[in-house]
């Protein structure tokens, strides 16, 4: 199965969370799971918040983020009546609005579950539901708002 990340464009491969192209990144990779998405990871210990064992929140919100823009892009592409990973230039979408939920602790050691839900499309802005997993407890939750860039946008 091809990753919705491994689809972009090459002008868009390069976010440090997701871009293919970014060697130093994080490289996450979001799927297909049913009607919704989802990605899989499992943080360093290097990024522990104030406590070791416990992942810190700029991680948590980098994880969702950039499983939400590519997730976007699956969605729109789907309400399109196409799918993304046969595209050769699949739209892009980044993120205009991220509100994350921090509901427990998310434990270091262990590989992350992120999952999409889509709540709607309306023209370039696609609305999501989110949620973090640490095995079956839901660590984080986050709202996001993504806008699909313009051909003409740099
Ligand atoms: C380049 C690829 C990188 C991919 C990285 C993916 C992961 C990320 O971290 S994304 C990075 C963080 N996000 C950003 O930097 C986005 C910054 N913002 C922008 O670049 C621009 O505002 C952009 C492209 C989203 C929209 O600009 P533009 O194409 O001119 O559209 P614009 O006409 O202003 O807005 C389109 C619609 O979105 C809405 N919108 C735009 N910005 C926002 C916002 N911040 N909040 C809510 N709605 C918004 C507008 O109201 C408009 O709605 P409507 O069509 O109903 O009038």
């Amino acid at each position: 199965m091809k990753a919705f990340q491994d689809c972009y464009p090459m002008k868009y491969a390069h976010c440090y969370g997701c871009g293919r192209e970014n060697a130093m990144g994080l490289q996450l990779k979001s799927y297909w799971n049913g009607v919704d998405t989802q990605a899989h990871f499992t943080p360093g210990m290097q990024y522990s918040g104030g406590v070791p064992g416990h992942v810190y929140g700029g991680m948590i919100a980098s994880l969702l983020d950039c499983h939400g823009t590519a997730s976007a892009a699956a969605f729109a592409c789907r309400e399109r009546g196409k799918d993304m990973t046969q595209e050769a230039n699949p739209a892009r979408f980044v993120t205009v609005s991220l509100s994350v939920n921090f509901k427990r602790p998310t434990p270091q050691g262990v590989e992350l579950c992120m999952r999409a839900q889509l709540l709607g499309v309306e023209g370039r802005k696609v609305r999501m539901s989110l949620c973090l997993l640490a095995g079956d407890q839901v660590c984080a939750t986050a709202d996001m708002l993504a806008i699909e860039l313009l051909p003409e946008a740099p």
